[in-house]
This record gives C-alpha cells, structure tokens and sequence, in this order.
C-alpha cells in the first residue's frame, strides 16, 4: 500500500493562515505586497506568474507583476531588483524565470534585497541556509521539508536521496534535509549507479525535470518519495519526474504529480512573503 502524500490540504490549511496574517497586516497599515519581476514571453512562466498573483489576490496580498520584456538587458533587470528592495511598500520580491540569453539568474538576484528575498534566489540566502542562519529558502525547497512534516516523516538519521542540484531545488532541500539531521546524498546527470544510489534511500526527492526518470527498479520498498517535478505533456497535462505507475504500490508514501510539491510550494511562497511583511 502506497500512501498518497497530498498537498492540497495543506496548502489550504496555509493560504488560510496567509489570509488572517494578511487582513491583520492591512489593519495594522502595512498591506503585503510581493512583486514578480518577468522578462520572457515563456509560455509556462506566465501560466505560473498568472497563478501566483491569483493566489496572492485571493489571500490579500497584493501582488505587482513588472514586464520588462524578453529583450531587457540585465542592468535593466538588476536596476529594477535595486528599486523593489528600496520601496517600502514592497515586503517580497521575485524574479522570474527563464531570462534573456545573456543574463545570470544568481547573479541578478544578488540585487534582491535578503529580507525581501521571498524565494531564496539571492546567493546569500542559500549561503545563509546552507550556514544555518536565518533565511529564506527557496519555496520549492520548504515545501520539500513541510510535505514531510505534515506527514509524520522521521527524518532524524534516515537516508535522504535528492536527485537534481540547482540552486533553485535540489541544493536547498539538500540542505534543508541535512540541518534536521538527514543523511544526505546529491545525485545529479554525472552520477554513476543512480538506481543503486537512489535504492538506499529511506527518502528520495526527484527534482530533476524528466518525466518517468524515477520508476520501480530506483525505489525501495519502504521508501518515501517527494515528486518535484513538474512536466508538462503535449496533450496538457503535468506529470512528475517519478512513474508513479512503475512505483506506486511498491514505495510507502509518493506525492503526486498535480496536488503535491506544486500548490504548497506556492502557499509558501505568500507564506514568506507575510513574514517578510512582518519583520
Ligand atoms: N513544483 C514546484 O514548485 C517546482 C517544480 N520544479 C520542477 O522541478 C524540476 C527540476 O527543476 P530545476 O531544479 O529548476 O531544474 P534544473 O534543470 O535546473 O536542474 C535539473 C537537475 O537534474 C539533474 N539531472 C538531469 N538529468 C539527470 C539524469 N538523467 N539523472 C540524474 N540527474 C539529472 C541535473 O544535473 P546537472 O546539474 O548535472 O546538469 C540538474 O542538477 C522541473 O521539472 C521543474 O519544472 C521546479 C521548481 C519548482
Ligand atoms: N525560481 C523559481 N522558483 C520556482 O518556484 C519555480 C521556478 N523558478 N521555475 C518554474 C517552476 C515551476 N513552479 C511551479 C509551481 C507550482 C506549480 C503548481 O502548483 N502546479 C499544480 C498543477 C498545475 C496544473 O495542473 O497545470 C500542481 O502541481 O498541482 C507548478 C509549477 C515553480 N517554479
């Protein structure tokens, strides 16, 4: 039996706690307000960029989207990060991807002001998480983490497999899961044996952006598996980077591939943006 780790409840359960947080900040005079900064015409950029302000409006954050175009240079981009740091009405900040050919994501989002910093991506912050100072994590990440509290995962001592390593996933919750004592492993496109490797582990997250990478000969019996992947199929659909086919009914717990990593990485998202509003 495979149990299914969903997301939804908790996401609610967040995006609940978000809106009492938000109407007590707008009653105090200090309304949240987080701005995603974009400069593509990416199909699935804006399809996110769209749900985030959707959420971020049902929650009462404010939410200012600023289109710089696909053509925006990166002094632009940096010069716009520079002035949302700056307004005081602005609590978070985030910057789309992907971006124009010749611009670095970390090295713009070192223009990202650290307290606004609502999606880890400054250098900084995963500098700070990975010395375990405050700072936000990516939400990606966090939502790793808060799956697995929200459903009783030990993780203390147990063996935890993250396969990807960008700045934006796989490093983060490889550094999320080693402060709460994990025994961490990084697997990445160079690793040899991944089956082997990712068969040891007690947790294994899939972050890598392939769909099916993960089927039943990379589990263990009694493994538990975060699905962080998020593909979208021609027919329109979203699938993750597990088979869920191939796996279910032979791991102990798997998220699923819509309902899982997806809706609380963006509660937690306005989650961070209510406590940099806060602070
Ligand atoms: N649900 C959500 O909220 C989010 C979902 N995502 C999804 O998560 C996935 C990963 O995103 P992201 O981290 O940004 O992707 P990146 O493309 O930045 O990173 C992918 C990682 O996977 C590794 N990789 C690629 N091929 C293999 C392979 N065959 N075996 C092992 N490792 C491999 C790469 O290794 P190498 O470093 O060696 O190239 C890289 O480290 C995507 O599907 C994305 O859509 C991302 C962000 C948020
Ligand atoms: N710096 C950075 N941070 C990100 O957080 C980030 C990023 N870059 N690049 C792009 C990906 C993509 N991403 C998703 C978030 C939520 C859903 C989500 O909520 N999906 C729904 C389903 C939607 C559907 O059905 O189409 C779900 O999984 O249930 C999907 C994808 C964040 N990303």
């Amino acid at each position: 039996m495979t149990t299914r780790l969903s997301g939804s409840e908790l996401a609610a359960g967040i995006r609940a706690e978000v809106a009492a947080a938000a109407a007590e900040l707008a009653a105090a005079g200090t309304p949240p307000r987080l701005a995603v900064v974009v400069a593509t015409a990416d199909e699935s950029s804006a399809w996110y960029v769209r749900s985030i302000a959707r959420a971020a409006e049902k929650t009462g954050i404010a939410c200012s989207v600023v289109d710089l175009g696909e053509t925006a240079t990166p002094d632009r981009i940096r010069a716009e990060l520079a002035a949302l740091s700056r307004d005081p009405a602005v609590h978070g900040i985030i910057l789309q991807t992907p971006l124009p050919a010749d611009a670095v994501f970390e090295d713009l989002a070192a223009s990202i002001d650290p307290a606004k910093d609502v999606d880890g991506a400054n250098p900084l912050s995963l500098g700070r998480l990975a010395a375990g100072l405050p700072a936000f994590a990516p939400a990606t990440a966090a939502a790793v983490l808060a799956l697995l509290d929200h459903h009783g995962i030990p993780l203390s001592g147990a063996h935890a497999v993250v396969v990807g390593r960008s700045n934006v996933v796989g490093k983060p919750a490889a550094h999320l899961l080693l402060q709460r004592d994990a025994t961490v492993t990084i697997c990445h496109s160079r690793t040899k044996e991944l089956a082997e490797v990712t068969r040891s582990a007690d947790v294994l997250v899939a972050a890598v952006g392939r769909p099916g990478l993960v089927a039943a000969e990379h589990v263990a019996e009694d493994a538990v598996v975060i699905d962080v992947g998020t593909n979208p199929m021609p027919d329109g659909g979203l699938v993750g980077d597990v088979d869920a086919g191939s796996v279910s009914g032979r791991v102990a717990a798997l998220t699923p591939v819509p309902g899982g990593v997806g809706p609380v990485t963006t509660a937690l998202l306005l989650h961070q943006t209510i406590q940099a509003a806060r602070s």
